[in-house]
């Protein structure tokens, strides 16, 4: 974060966690190169979702990238990350130095179209270092994002714009639920990356 940036960046939650909006930190040229090349080179898979205890393929689809191959179990089936690659160096470092925290891994998304979201969840799982910063970048289709507090419901809506940055941290995960809602209004991808460190 260098000084003249840090006026536009704002806690987007009124209480219970900070969650700051960086806005747009990529120009049009890198959203455009990052998008093409996260596209044709990650290493795309459908993801695994637990509903009403059965396991269900979404259409959605994950990739989990990381500073060397550590294992992971999620929905029950373990993993092996995949090692960074160029591209996602690139991002981690640009991303660091806008939020000044250091992350190891990236969970990417890619939701082809606004029917495809995510649910209400938070990322608490054990592997996560306990109140760590959470980097979530957003490329492709600008997608609206909701925050709901797990006590109050209070609801905290927000427009993940093009190339721009929020950061989770703090209390965030521990009193706030978030989702990506399905939308009819947008019919093109959107790739998400979500900087994380885990506890090795
Ligand atoms: O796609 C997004 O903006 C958020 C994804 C998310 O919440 C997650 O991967 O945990
Ligand atoms: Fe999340």
């Amino acid at each position: 974060m260098d000084l003249f940036s840090a006026e536009k960046i704002i806690n987007i939650l009124p209480f219970g966690g900070i969650t700051n909006y960086h806005g747009i930190i990529l120009n049009k040229t890198q959203c455009d190169f990052y998008y093409n090349t996260l596209m044709q080179n990650i290493k795309w898979e459908n993801d695994r979702a637990i509903i009403f205890g059965k396991t269900i393929i979404t259409k959605r689809k994950v990739a989990w990238y990381a500073e060397s191959p550590f294992s992971y179990t999620y929905s029950k089936v373990t993993k092996t990350a995949n090692i960074f690659n160029k591209e996602l160096l690139e991002l981690k470092s640009i991303v660091e130095k806008e939020s000044g925290e250091i992350y190891n891994s990236c969970l990417l998304n890619l939701y082809h179209s606004g029917d495809e979201g995510m649910a209400y969840h938070s990322d608490g799982e054990k592997m996560l270092k306990k109140n760590g910063a959470i980097a979530s970048l957003s490329l492709g289709a600008e997608r609206k994002f909701s925050f709901k507090h797990k006590e109050n419901k209070q609801r905290v809506d927000i427009l993940l714009e093009r190339g721009s940055l929020l950061v989770m941290k703090d209390k965030t995960q521990t009193n706030w639920l978030h989702r990506l809602p399905p939308t009819k209004k947008v019919n093109s991808p959107r790739i998400n990356l979500t900087f994380r460190t885990i506890e090795l």
